[in-house]
């Protein structure tokens, strides 16, 4: 346990009866952590062939199919099964269906329930961070967010993996924060190989989350197009910028970016194939027709969605965000993917951080200066 929690006299008490709500790749990955940490789980899937088969042979045919589930974790396709008794819910299913669900499990969540969103994107149209649609939906819940750089596979299969569960804190989490849902969540969550960390910046963790799946495309790409490695470590740290700044304009905070949920899976989703963003950019980098990607099979892209979201919501709040803007120009205005990269590299010049507010002429500007031997 957090030894700063440890220092309270009283003992933080593990929930112990999970609902996780999806079960794909993820949803599975959870229920197992949960169940290896001796907890009660019930897994809603929507497949009934899915949910017979984890109780039958205690793996995901679909899903994972080659990781063997822990006893305890039971499946099934009846929502109210899933939820009745659960002290603690995650819910997993993909950004896109995620209201639809808040709103049909509703009526099957006690008042004051703590709601774990494990999804990581922003809602179209509303611009809702995840834990806002879902607390949209569930008025009286307490809804956060578990999030980190944790490929589903890795930690189902008890790999070292390390997330962080995020709640906003109330007056009473701050007088007894050993008590309150993150505490009890990250202590519930936390077994040999799954390690959590506690935040109270719940929108910083979930911008993190939601921006590094768009950056990702842009490492794909650039990796898929044959540019080198110089220009993923620029994406990835300049990706950061973006992450702070939209963090920011929405009352997160900056350092929170820099923690598991931002820069942590900012690392790991930009330098491995296995994430589905990034190798999506891959495919579309090496001039693969969308329709083609991943041999033409429906697969769970975050940031392909997100990216219109994200930029939307930017332009919103005046938020300058260059890579996220590239990526949603590629994706969905049909630009050129060398193109936009070089536009990316002959923008303004400006401070590193931003708050050194300098901003000169274009370079190409530069270079002109040069040439016309008006330079010193
Ligand atoms: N797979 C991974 O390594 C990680 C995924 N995540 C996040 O978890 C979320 C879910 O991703 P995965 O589990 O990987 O996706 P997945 O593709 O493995 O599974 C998606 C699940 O949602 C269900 N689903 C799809 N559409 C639905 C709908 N309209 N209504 C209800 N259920 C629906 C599917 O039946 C399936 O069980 C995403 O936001 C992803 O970014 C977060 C961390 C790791
Ligand atoms: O979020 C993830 C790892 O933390 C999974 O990434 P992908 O959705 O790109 O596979």
């Amino acid at each position: 346990m957090n030894e700063e929690l440890q220092s309270h006299r009283l003992p933080t008490l593990p929930y112990t009866r999970f609902a996780v709500i999806g079960a794909g790749a993820w949803g599975t990955a959870l229920a197992s952590v949960a169940a290896q940490a001796g907890h009660q789980v019930r897994l809603l899937a929507r497949d009934p062939e899915v949910a017979e088969a984890i109780n039958r042979t205690s793996r995901n045919p679909r899903y994972l199919d080659d990781v063997p589930l822990p006893a305890g974790l039971q499946a099934t396709t009846d929502a109210a099964e899933a939820l009745v008794g659960a002290d603690v819910v995650l819910f997993v299913v993909p950004s896109v269906a995620t209201r639809a669900m808040a709103r049909q499990v509703r009526p099957l969540i006690p008042a004051g329930t703590p709601v774990a969103v494990c999804t990581k994107g922003i809602e179209p149209s509303s611009g809702m961070l995840m834990s806002q649609v879902v607390a949209d939906e569930l008025r009286d819940a307490r809804v956060g967010a578990i999030s980190g750089p944790t490929f589903a596979r890795e930690t189902a299969l008890g790999h070292y993996t390390a997330a962080t569960v995020a709640f906003d804190f109330t007056h009473a989490d701050r007088l007894a924060p050993h008590d309150s849902p993150a505490a009890r969540l990250a202590l519930s969550m936390s077994t040999g190989f799954f390690k959590t960390y506690i935040s109270d910046d719940l929108v910083g963790v979930e911008i993190g989350g939601a921006v590094k799946n768009v950056v990702a495309i842009a490492c794909g790409m650039m990796t898929g197009a044959g540019f080198a490695e110089n220009t993923r470590a620029a994406l990835i740290t300049r990706g950061m910028d973006e992450m702070k700044q939209l963090a920011e304009a929405l009352g997160g905070r900056r350092e929170t970016v820099t923690g598991l949920a931002g820069a942590g899976d900012l690392t790991l989703t930009c330098s491995s194939r296995t994430s589905r963003n990034m190798s999506l950019g891959v495919q579309l980098g090496q001039g693969i027709p969308r329709e083609k990607c991943f041999d033409g099979k429906p697969v769970v892209v975050e940031g392909e969605v997100n990216a219109v979201s994200i930029v939307d919501l930017a332009r919103r709040l005046n938020v300058s965000i260059p890579i996220c803007e590239t990526v949603y120009s590629i994706l969905h205005e049909g630009a050129d993917i060398g193109q936009a990269f070089g536009d990316l590299w002959t923008r303004p010049i400006q401070g590193e951080p931003r708050a050194l507010d300098i901003r000169l002429s274009n370079p190409a500007q530069a270079r002109q200066l040069v040439m016309d031997g008006r330079g010193t």
